[in-house]
């Protein structure tokens, strides 16, 4: 049995709610450190927490083939999604091939404690569907410009956590990290926002703490998913240029029209 929704098909036969893992969407700009922070949760979680993975590429399972080759998690609780399309739409407008990956993994390799749902790189307007991910982290980095919090977007101002990674590079690339945490929390009316070193041993260890404790709450039943509203309007004639810091060197053509 199946239930159409605004956000896609939701399968009554699905894992219920309360025996189902806690799916965690992150999301960000190209190149941002996405595929990086999931394989640095697993290490850090893995032996705690039964932990599984749905990456989203558009042409390629490249991320999927990237976390197997750092033998963080067992190879089959990877599993990639090939989106064939602009990476918000599948896990925004419909997320059913990304359910249906959630829920085989759990079926095949559960009980699972956490599943992470990787979007492919886009831009400042995507965001995760609330029938998809029970929560989310938008992740950010220095090398995108410490302009990119001001700018705002969906999942600066709305993701449940904000990272903003490789803050090792920011001298190097002239980026002010304070900046960026000022911006950050003037968008986020209270969210948290973390600065990141993934280059660092222990740079992930606040993340895998918040996770950790997102997945208590879910847990406990007192996680309330928010749903980060529409994206922006996003056509051939949009003016949100700015909202495009990593300049589509991910092959992904801002021309399309999507119907929100
Ligand atoms: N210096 C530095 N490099 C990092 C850090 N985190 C990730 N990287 C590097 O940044 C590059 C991109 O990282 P990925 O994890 O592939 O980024 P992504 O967001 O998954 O990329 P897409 O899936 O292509 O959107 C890789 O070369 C990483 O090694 C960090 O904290 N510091």
């Amino acid at each position: 049995m199946s239930a159409e929704t605004t956000y896609g098909t939701i399968r009554a036969d699905g894992p219920p709610r309360a025996r189902r893992a806690l799916r965690v969407g992150i999301g960000g700009p190209v190149g941002t450190g996405k595929s990086s922070l999931i394989a640095a949760l697993c290490r850090c979680l893995g032996s705690e927490l039964q932990l599984g993975v749905v990456t989203n590429d558009i042409y390629t399972t490249e991320d999927a083939i990237f976390l197997r080759s750092q033998g963080v998690l067992p190879a089959e609780r990877i599993v990639a999604v090939q989106t064939g399309c602009c990476p918000h739409t599948a896990i925004r407008d419909d997320v059913s091939a990304n359910l249906e990956a959630v829920e085989e993994l759990e079926r095949a390799h559960g009980p699972l404690a956490v599943v992470f749902v990787e979007s492919g790189g886009d831009n400042l307007t995507a965001a995760f569907s609330p029938a998809l991910a029970d929560t989310q982290i938008f992740v950010l980095d220095t090398a995108g410009g410490d302009d990119v919090p001001r700018k705002g977007g969906p999942g600066v101002a709305r993701s449940d956590l904000l990272v903003i990674n490789k803050v090792d590079l920011a001298p190097r690339v002239g980026s002010d990290v304070a900046r960026m945490l000022r911006d950050s929390a003037e968008r986020r009316d209270g969210r948290p926002t973390l600065p990141v070193s993934l280059r660092e041993p222990d740079g992930v260890r606040e993340v895998a703490a918040w996770v950790l404790d997102q997945e208590e709450r879910w847990r406990a039943g007192t996680l309330v998913s928010e749903d980060p509203g529409p994206p922006a309007p996003h056509g051939p004639h949009d003016h949100d240029h700015d909202l495009h810091p990593h300049a589509h060197d991910d092959g992904h053509a801002h021309a399309h029209v999507h119907a929100h």
